[in-house]
């Protein structure tokens, strides 16, 4: 009997010790546990929710997660912080110094560090992208390798500038006719932008095929229901002339409807604890089942559109699908075998490319016409500056063609596009995570932990905070001293250009793109593939833009709210554009 009742005493207390230590570990774990010797908010420590919440006031009054994480070294005068994003997941490391983010990107990545999360959140979508796959895993190098060609300045200058231009010709005609029905009005090129872009991205990757894009389609309809309306030509005007327009709303295609759908679905799977399980469950819903099938069914259509041509060798290859299609057929010639042409390892990057340049360069684009509606001055710079570099153009009042736009560059419009890549940097930070455990900045960081790399803010678009060069790795120590390692002395929360302009020996502004930090793009292996397009497309767009409207705002909708997706873009883009008449 008292044998019993001890062990019975016992079971409870091992019960009660056992329960007690769950509690304790569970507590552990969804309470933050900060990093020692790191700044971080004292009061997000003590709540379950981390920064949450203050992160949830801050974006309810209209800043941005992005803008709340580039303001945390300031706020604790360190370019190294952490952060608390919620229960169950582990302090997060921020860093806000260009050479320390410049020096993990070039020189740490694949050894201290992983992408880890991000690709779990790829891995979900496109598993044979390289996107989603870790620098040192097996197939990151041959994937590389395979795209490699695709980013040539041959394949860029031929292949794909006429396709983007043909697209930016569209858009021309779109807003030469919104501008002429809104009368002075301005009106939200959001979604305008949003279309080009698709329609540029898609024409790269894979050809618009016979429907010829977003853009195209929304110009015709519009046309079409101003002439069959003509006392209510497509357009709803505001009371007064500063108020915006609303035109006939034209449905987006159902491939960008698609992407919309797979780019929502990635950018949820960033913001989730476990990415994978988000993907599991996600890939499930009829939506995204549908919008995968869709993009799939497109590619393959312009798979069998392009073959026969392929094949025989009557086509020349027209966007990147046709030249991994002529790889892939050389490849099983050589080897005697049948082309997989409905291989993922074939298809998911073309796939990638859409998700990687739509957003990026859309968000892109919207940030610089902010910039040219906001900086007068420094719109009509440009514009004068394009007039001196395509003289002919001028004067033969034309638009300067495709090839003249690739021969010679306007130095105010790189230097204008470098400013808004520099104060606006679309992709505002990208998350990696350590390897093992290791130290950034001199504080000690244990493996698995995810660490935010600012691609702008301190040092960058911001006074920078002062780091001790003994903080820093030998590979950062050995640093260009000639070269900057911030903007200081520069004022560097103004927009100038002209701080990316140097006069040549006869006294002519010339663009320098190495004068000082810039990290729009990232850097080091895993830096934009696609950087060269995107610089192409943005640059081709950007001069038929400026050559053809005055663009501007009314105070009514100056604001700089932003809005975070995959990247950040500006909120609300309604502005006015008066076409330039050159005749
Ligand atoms: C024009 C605006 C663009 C900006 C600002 C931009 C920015 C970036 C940044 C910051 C990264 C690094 C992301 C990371 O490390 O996690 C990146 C990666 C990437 N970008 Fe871009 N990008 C642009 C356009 C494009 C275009 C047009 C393409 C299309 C081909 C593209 C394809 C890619 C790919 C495939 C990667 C992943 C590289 C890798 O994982 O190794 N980007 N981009």
């Amino acid at each position: 009997m008292h044998l019993a009742n001890s062990s019975h005493i016992l079971v409870v207390a091992t019960t009660a010790v056992l329960f007690l230590a769950f509690i304790y570990l569970f507590i552990q774990r969804v309470y933050p546990c900060p990093l020692a010797n790191i700044p971080y908010n004292h009061a997000a420590a003590k709540r379950i929710l981390g920064d949450i919440p203050e992160i949830a006031e801050y974006t309810r009054k209209g800043g941005s997660f992005r803008s709340w994480v580039l303001g945390q070294a300031h706020r604790h005068n360190s370019a190294i912080t952490q952060v608390f994003l919620g229960p169950f997941f582990k302090a997060a490391v921020i860093v806000s110094d260009y050479r320390e983010v410049n020096d993990i990107l070039s020189h740490r990545d694949a050894v201290d560090f992983k992408r880890g999360v991000k690709v779990d959140a790829f891995r979900g979508i496109l598993p044979y992208a390289f996107p989603a796959m870790e620098t040192f895993g097996p197939d990151f190098r041959t994937s590389r390798i395979l795209a490699r060609d695709l980013m040539t300045p041959s394949v860029l200058h031929a292949v794909n500038a006429p396709r983007i231009y043909d697209v930016a010709c569209h858009l021309l005609e779109l807003w030469r006719m919104k501008s002429r029905l809104a009368v002075g009005s301005p009106f939200d090129i959001s979604n305008d932008i949003s279309e080009f872009s698709f329609d540029a991205i898609v024409s790269a990757a894979m050809g618009l095929g016979p429907q010829g894009g977003d853009t195209k389609h929304q110009h015709e309809q519009l046309a079409k229901h101003a002439r069959e309306n003509p006392s209510n030509p497509s357009v709803n005007v505001g009371l007064a002339s500063d108020l915006p327009v609303s035109f006939l709303a034209v449905p987006r295609s159902t491939k960008l409807a698609a992407l919309c759908v797979e780019e929502e679905s990635l950018r949820k799977s960033f913001l989730m604890p476990w990415p994978r399980l988000f993907h599991l469950l996600n890939n499930l819903r009829p939506s995204v089942l549908a919008a995968r099938r869709t993009l799939r069914q497109y590619i393959a259509s312009q798979i069998a559109q392009a073959l026969p041509g392929l094949s025989d060798g009557s086509r020349n290859p027209q966007c990147a699908l046709d030249f991994v299609i002529q790889r892939e057929l050389r490849a099983a010639a050589t080897e005697a075998r049948i082309p997989k042409l409905a291989n993922p390892r074939i298809l998911d990057p073309i796939y990638g490319y859409l998700i990687a340049g739509h957003d990026t360069s859309s968000g892109s684009l919207l940030w610089l016409i902010r910039r040219l509606v906001t900086h007068p001055v420094e719109q009509d710079r440009v514009r004068e500056s394009l007039r001196v570099t395509y003289p002919e153009a001028w004067r033969e009042r034309r638009l300067p063609t495709v090839t003249e736009l690739i021969k010679a560059h306007s130095p105010h419009l790189d230097a204008f596009i470098e400013e808004t890549m520099r104060c606006d940097t679309p992709v505002a930070n990208i998350m990696v995570m350590t390897r093992h455990d290791t130290v950034v900045l001199g504080h000690r960081i244990p493996g698995d932990t995810r660490v935010f790399l600012n691609l702008t803010g301190a040092s960058l678009n911001q006074p920078s905070v002062p780091v001790a060069e003994v903080d820093r790795r030998a590979t950062s120590r050995v640093h260009n001293a000639a070269a900057r390692e911030n903007w200081d002395s520069e004022a560097p929360e103004e927009f100038r250009p002209e701080r990316w302009l140097r006069d040549d020996s006869e006294s002519i502004p010339v663009f320098d793109a190495a004068a000082g930090p810039g990290l729009a793009f990232s850097a080091g292996n895993r830096g934009c593939w696609g950087k060269r397009l995107g610089y192409l497309e943005l640059r081709i767009v950007l001069a038929l833009l400026v050559w053809s409207f005055k663009f501007d705002i009314s105070d009514k909708f100056s604001n700089w709210e932003t809005v975070d997706s995959l990247v950040s873009a500006p909120k609300h883009c309604i502005i006015r554009m008066k076409e330039i008449w050159y005749k």
